[in-house]
């Protein structure tokens, strides 16, 4: 396999951390550099528990992008920095891996625009845990015979979107198999503002956040008689690695925009 050069914004953080050990870990991967809001100057090898490499670390992107040769952005910072690292990034083509959460209709449809445009690969996923990919699919294969369905996503606290990237994934899919339904009684009335959640075309999303917590979902489907609830886990952050590696690896044969890691499965 040819080598991928990578860059990776967000290091320090409990996705990036991964994200680079993993890189570092891959015979067929090469960190390059890191963007970091804080350590400007220094090598990864000099932040505590990041692996011993040279590669440097960057806290504006754009010199970053200038100064070091790159194939792949691997984006795990904040909705606000990953949308800008990400258009950033195609334009100096460079292909995008994004894992952060948080993106608006309006940005991942420009995003997608300017991937066209630049005719450059982008993957956008709003969950890296193969399992959870799989708690998507199988919703939204039951949405088609059970349309009442209510989405509980839990999260650490110290998450900064709600509800979480895999819910708002899990409602579109849903959302293309179920025709709009108001669900629970006609003339239900919350007497605490938000005690039924967000709502998507009547299907309800609660948010829980709480320490201890890693990610986890349900999304639960009642009928006649009968519930269904489908649930996943991740009890650690390795587990989002194996789709951050997959999405690099894809992302290189890529020209397209591609949001879900669904559509990199066989
Ligand atoms: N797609 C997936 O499978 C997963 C996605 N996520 C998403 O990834 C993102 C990161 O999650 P965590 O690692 O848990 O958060 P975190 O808060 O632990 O890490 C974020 C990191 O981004 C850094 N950062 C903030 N602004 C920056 C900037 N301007 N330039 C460079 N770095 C900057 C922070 O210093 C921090 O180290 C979130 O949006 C989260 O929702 C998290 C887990 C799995
Ligand atoms: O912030 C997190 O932790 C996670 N974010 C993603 C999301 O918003 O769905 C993926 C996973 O749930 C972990």
């Amino acid at each position: 396999m040819t080598n991928t050069k990578i860059i990776v914004a967000g290091p320090r953080g409990k996705m990036g951390r991964e994200a680079v050990k993993m890189i570092h870990n891959t015979e067929h991967f090469t960190l390059v550099g890191c963007v970091d809001h804080k350590n400007g100057g220094l090598r990864v090898k000099d932040i505590e528990g990041l692996p011993d490499t040279d590669a440097p670390i960057y806290q504006d992107i754009e010199q970053c992008f200038k100064r070091i040769e790159a194939d792949v952005l691997v984006d795990l910072t904040t909705p606000e920095f990953g949308y800008k690292h990400t258009k950033l990034a195609l334009e100096h083509g460079i292909r995008p891996v994004v894992g952060t959460t948080g993106f608006t209709k309006e940005q991942l449809l420009e995003l997608e625009q300017l991937s066209e445009e630049k005719e450059l690969g982008v993957v956008i996923a709003p969950n890296f845990a193969l399992g959870a990919v799989l708690m998507m699919q199988f919703s939204k294969w039951a949405a088609k015979y059970f349309p009442d369905v209510e989405i509980i996503e839990r999260h650490h606290d110290q998450k900064l979107d709600a509800p979480s990237g895999t819910a708002v994934k899990t409602a579109e899919l849903i959302q293309e198999v179920r025709e709009a339904k108001k669900q629970g009684h006609e003339e239900e009335k919350e007497t605490l503002a938000g005690a039924r959640g967000a709502d998507v075309d009547g299907m309800h999303i609660h948010s829980v956040r709480l320490p201890g917590l890693v990610a986890h979902q349900e999304v639960m489907f009642g009928s006649s008689g009968e519930t269904l609830t489908i649930k996943h886990d991740s009890i650690n952050r390795e587990s989002f690695m194996t789709g951050v590696k997959l999405s690099v690896e894809k992302v290189m044969e890529l020209n397209a925009f591609i949001y879900g890691l669904e559509n990199l499965l066989e």
